[in-house]
Formats: structure tokens, sequence, C-alpha cells
């Protein structure tokens, strides 16, 4: 995998896979920045050498085209602000709109793209999208960890329709330093899981059966595993047809000697949102118009204990829906917990563009080993899986 250190990017326009999919609020406004701070070191690189950056990235998961809501015009002032100058943004993200912005570029500037995925050809890895988004660029640089799972059109197929590809500085760090845990994993090793990506994830957490001797789950990922234990779960995200695989993975975890810990309550609330009444509930036993929305506060202190006496800890997806603070709590314990293990002296490897905005919306951003861009991205690596975008650069 070439690297973008030693290549000159003078009077040459890059085009840069990152990856934008930030947090936004009802105002549009970016709520963590971590992703887009991260870019900040290859984008000044190529500038600084006299080149050029056209950056494409997805944001969110549009399903019918473009929709405001998915814009990634909405970060355009931020990615000025981190970079410290002007970004220009095209409006389409292929075609004569975007060939025409791109070309106009000076040395030293950069043109944001419209959301790749407004195209529906983007998920699917279409050929034909990739060679429009190659017209963009006389290089490609993947800077995209959180997105190199993914073998879509942006951030796998187009490499292919380039002679000079290269790895940022975001892929080359988040790599190096995930290899670390695999290579040096003291022990007990502790994964935490949580959000709300289950079928995602279900698969992976199967394969982290091998390497871990703790396994938390928490979050939205938790009500499916209760539901299939014959559990009642009121109206708490469930993805129903991972019901069976759900019982495997329990059943998985204990021929291997896994301790898996699933949260004995939650706080459950009758409404999706932070005014909403909430009381404490059994987990196996949430009434009908009720929703886990948090883990509660047994479990919180079953987790934090665990977590506490860990050597090496990997993060992914909150506790609870962190964003409305009346469901925040869990998160917030544990990543106490987590601070607390590091400065005893253990690893902890935090991935996934909501678990790393949780940690530095709290303020431990610094106080963790790691914070990584990937959440996916991170686990499917640490699995042993090649990642398709960092595959698609070394040949
Ligand atoms: N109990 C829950 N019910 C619904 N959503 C939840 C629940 N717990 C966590 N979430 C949501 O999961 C999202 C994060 O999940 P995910 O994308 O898998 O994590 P990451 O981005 O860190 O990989 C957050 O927006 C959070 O609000
Ligand atoms: O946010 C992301 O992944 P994550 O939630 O696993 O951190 C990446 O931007 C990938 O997004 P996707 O899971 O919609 O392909």
């Amino acid at each position: 995998m070439k690297t973008v250190d030693n290549y000159s990017f003078e009077n040459k326009t890059a085009l840069i896979r990152v990856d934008l999919n930030v947090p936004l609020n009802d105002k549009f406004e970016v709520t963590d920045h971590t992703r887009i701070n991260a870019t900040v070191k290859t984008i000044k690189k190529i500038l600084n050498d006299g080149g050029k950056a056209v950056l494409m990235s997805h944001l969110g998961r549009p399903k019918n085209g473009p929709e405001n809501k998915f814009s990634l015009r909405h970060v355009v002032a931020d990615l000025e602000k981190a970079y410290g100058t002007k970004v220009h943004f095209s409006e389409e993200s292929t075609g004569a709109v975007a060939e025409k912005k791109a070309s106009e570029l000076n040395n030293g500037e950069v043109l944001l793209l419209e959301n790749v995925r407004f195209h529906a050809g983007e998920t699917k890895g279409d050929e034909a999208l990739a060679e429009e988004f190659s017209k963009l660029g006389d290089v490609y640089v993947n800077d995209a960890f959180g997105t190199a799972h993914r073998a879509h059109s942006s951030t796998t197929v187009v490499a292919k329709f380039f002679d000079e590809k290269f790895a940022g500085y975001v892929m080359q760090a988040e790599i190096e330093n995930a290899k670390k845990v695999l290579e040096k994993s003291d022990k007990p090793f502790t994964a935490i899981m949580g959000g709300a990506k289950i079928s995602d994830k279900i698969l992976i957490i199967e394969k982290l059966l091998d390497k871990v001797d703790n396994l938390i789950i928490g979050g939205g990922m938790s009500y499916t595993f209760f539901k299939a234990m014959g559990g009642k779960i009121g109206s708490s995200l469930v993805e129903e047809d991972k019901l069976d695989l759900a019982k495997e993975l329990i059943q998985k975890a204990k021929e291997k000697g896994v301790d898996l810990k699933l949260p004995i309550d939650s706080i459950v609330a009758d409404a999706f949102a932070n005014d909403a009444n909430t009381k404490i509930a059994q987990n196996h036993s949430i009434e009908d118009g009720w929703m886990g929305l948090d883990i509660g506060p047994e479990a919180t202190e079953i987790f934090k204990n665990t977590v506490e006496s860990s050597k090496t800890i990997l993060w992914n997806g909150p506790m609870g829906v962190f964003e409305m603070e009346a469901f925040a709590t869990g998160t917030k314990a544990i990543a106490e917990a987590v601070v607390k293990a590091t400065k005893g002296g253990a690893f902890s490897l935090i991935g996934g563009g909501d678990s790393a905005a949780a940690v530095n919306t709290l303020g431990y951003g610094d106080e963790v080993s790691y914070v990584s861009t990937g959440g996916g991205a991170l686990l499917e690596y640490m699995e042993g899986k090649t990642l398709p975008g960092v595959a698609a650069l070394e040949n």
C-alpha cells in the first residue's frame, strides 16, 4: 500500500475519499468534529505540496436520492475552519458540473462534492459511477478508514481507474493502531458492543468471541438478544431476522468460555424523546408501549466492574441514545470506567462515528488510549478481514 508521504502532489488534482459521515443536529450543525479533524493532515499535505483536493464522502444512509438532511453542504463551513481555507462545493458529485468545478480549482484549493450516496449505484459498487468519479482527479487517495469495509464505488471500485493511488494518514494511523491491539492484547480483554447497527455487527461479534474474555452487549443491540431468549421488550429496537443468530451467539459464547454480559435492566421511555416519561425495567419484561433507551443502574454497575478490571478494552457503540441527555447516563458511566481502567494501565480503543462523538462530547477523548474514526471498519479489521477499501489500494 503506497502512502502519501513520499509523493509530491504539486500540480496534481487528488480525488480523496474521506469519511465525513458526521453527526448533525436538527439545525444541521455538526455536533462532533472527530472525523473532520482527522482529515486535516492529509488535506494539508496535498495543499502544501501545491496540489488540489477534490473530496468525496457519504453522509448518512439516504435511500431515495438527494435529500437536504443528507447534504454535505452542511459541513462546508466546518471544513473551511478545519483547513483554514475556502472550500468550494459542487451540488453534483459527477458529470459536467462536478468536472467543471474540479477543473477550475487552483493549486492549494479544495472542492467538496455532494453526498456520493445520492447516486443509487454508489453502495452497489457500480463501475460506471466509479469511472465518472475517476474523471475528477489525476490521482486517488483513500483516507476514509471508517468506510473502508464497504466495497462501494467511491471507496473501492474507483481505485481501479487510477495508476497512482495512495492511503492517507488516517488510514495509515488507524491500521497501525488496530494492529497493535491484534498483536498484543493483554488479558482480560473486554469488548463492549452497543449502538444501533445490529445486522452490521452481529456477525463480527461472533468472530470476536475467539479473542475476548468478556463481551458486554448494551445499547439498542441488546434487545434483539432478550427477545431471542423469549423476553418481552416492548417497542425497543429489534431486528427480527437476527433472533436466531442472537440465540446462536449466546450458545457460542458459552462454548468458548466467554463471559457474555447483557444488561439486566434498562431505562425505558414511553416515547423516543428527551422529555418522555421514564422508569427502570428488567430487560426481559418491558411493557408494551415502552422502549429501552439506556442501560439501567444495575447493568451499569456490573458493566463498570468488568471494564475497570480489564487490561484491553475495545468499545464500539453507545450504551443508549446518548444524544438525549435523559439517556446518556449509561454511556457516560461506561466511558468513566474506561478512563479509570486506562489510567490503571489498560489499553483502550474506542471506535465508531457515534462512539467517538460520545466520548469526545463527554470530554474523555484524551483520556483513553485511542479513538478510532471507524466502527464497523475497525471491527472487521480486528476480525482479520481484508478491508476492500484497503485492498483496492494494493493492486
Ligand atoms: N437503546 C437504543 N435504542 C435506539 N437507539 C439506540 C439505543 N442505544 C443506542 N442507540 C443509538 O445507536 C446509535 C449509534 O449506533 P452505531 O452507529 O452502531 O454506533 P457507532 O457509530 O459508534 O459505530 C446512536 O445514534 C444511538 O442513539
Ligand atoms: O459511520 C460509519 O460507520 P460506523 O457507524 O460503524 O462508525 C461509516 O461512515 C460507514 O457508514 P455506513 O455504516 O452507513 O456504511
